[in-house]
């Protein structure tokens, strides 16, 4: 079986006009794979290349200036140091405390004082910590608030695509807890053993679903990313020129009993002629608001809900003391079970 990613202009919908052939492709690229690559989106070439400036200028700094960043783990803000996170965590594959990931990350958020008018809890919508580096704050924000939108027209095509009354995302997302992680993946020089971490446990990222509603992904064309298809197999994925990828957080899979599936994904050391290349990533996570309880759709609900219902802050939670502190999570056993299940297959 060929394994692709759908690509999928979402440009009539950017324009505020409903497409029936676009809700489609989204249900037909949802129910099977869990990927997407979006074109049409709208994003300006300037704000994406100021984007991936802004990484450069800040995963450039050194380490011991990135550390200066970094927040306590319930606090999703700032940097996060190579091998300080394990995503397989999350599901609870591995260990507890074992940090293997040697991705290093920096997240912005949107903070309570993006909501004046609600008592937010501070912890979650916590303030962003900025590095005083020329233009960083504005490049990031610029398109932060990209892709918010974007995130937004994702969620009205949604609705079209699963029959729902237009808006129903709507009360679901009014103060989203949405974060952006910057991704770096790059080993200093000289440190990597590459007969024996290659082969052994060294990760980009380990495998995990998304937690929220859905992601939307810019990433570099360096092969690294791997997700795992229907073939119960990785497959390799690189986004298209100018494309970006869009895929199903576990609140989708629960919202639609897994007629749409959170699927797995991993980022493996991105080798290109038996050395790693550096490979850069900016995944912008839709989370739904904090105080929401996400209910199978009745539409969905066939012979019964595979999930009870569950608020968003207790899913993340759940989710992120496992990534972000080490506590192994146990509530994640669908999910962990399609990790296993793939076992140690490496695909194509
Ligand atoms: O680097 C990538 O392409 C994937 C990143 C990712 O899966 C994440 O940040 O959740
Ligand atoms: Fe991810």
């Amino acid at each position: 079986m060929t394994f692709a990613v759908p690509v999928v202009d979402i440009s009539s919908y950017v324009r505020g006009e409903p497409s029936a052939a676009t809700a489609a492709a989204f249900d037909a690229a949802c129910s099977e794979i869990g990927f997407v690559q979006i074109t049409g989106h709208g994003i300006p070439l300037p704000v994406l290349e100021a984007l991936g400036g802004a990484l450069d200028s800040f995963f450039g700094l050194p380490l011991d200036v990135k550390k200066g960043y970094t927040a306590p783990p319930r606090i999703n803000r700032g940097y996060t140091a190579p091998k300080s996170e394990s995503l397989s965590l999350s599901l609870g594959v591995e260990p507890a405390g074992r940090m293997n990931d040697f991705f290093e990350a920096f997240n912005v958020g949107v903070p309570a004082s993006a909501h004046p008018d609600l008592d937010l809890p501070a912890d979650d919508y916590a303030d962003n910590i900025w590095p005083p580096l020329p233009g960083y704050r504005r490049a990031v924000e610029a398109y932060f608030a990209e892709a918010s939108r974007v995130a937004g027209t994702l969620t009205t095509i949604f609705a079209d695509a699963l029959g729902l009354e237009p808006g129903f995302f709507d009360a679901f997302t009014g103060h989203s807890l949405d974060v952006l992680r910057m991704n770096n993946y790059a080993l200093p020089p000289g440190r990597v053993d590459l007969d024996g971490d290659l082969d052994g446990d060294l990760t980009g990222m380990g495998p995990h679903t998304d937690y929220g509603i859905c992601t939307v992904l810019w990433a570099d064309r360096v092969p690294g990313l791997q997700v795992l298809g229907p073939d119960r197999i990785w497959h390799d994925v690189l986004p298209e020129p100018g494309a970006l990828l869009v895929n199903l957080g576990d609140l989708m899979a629960r919202w639609t009993n897994e007629r749409w599936l959170s699927t797995l994904h991993r980022v493996k050391p991105p080798i290109v002629g038996g050395t790693i290349e550096r490979r850069r990533s900016a995944a912008y996570f839709h989370d739904g608001d904090l105080d929401a309880v996400i209910s199978t759709l009745p539409s969905c609900a066939g012979d019964g809900a595979k999930y009870p219902p569950i608020t968003v802050a207790e899913h993340i939670a759940a989710k992120l003391a496992g990534s972000r502190a080490g506590v192994r999570n146990e509530a994640a056993g669908r999910e962990a079970a399609r990790v296993l299940e793939a076992g140690s297959q490496q695909g194509n």
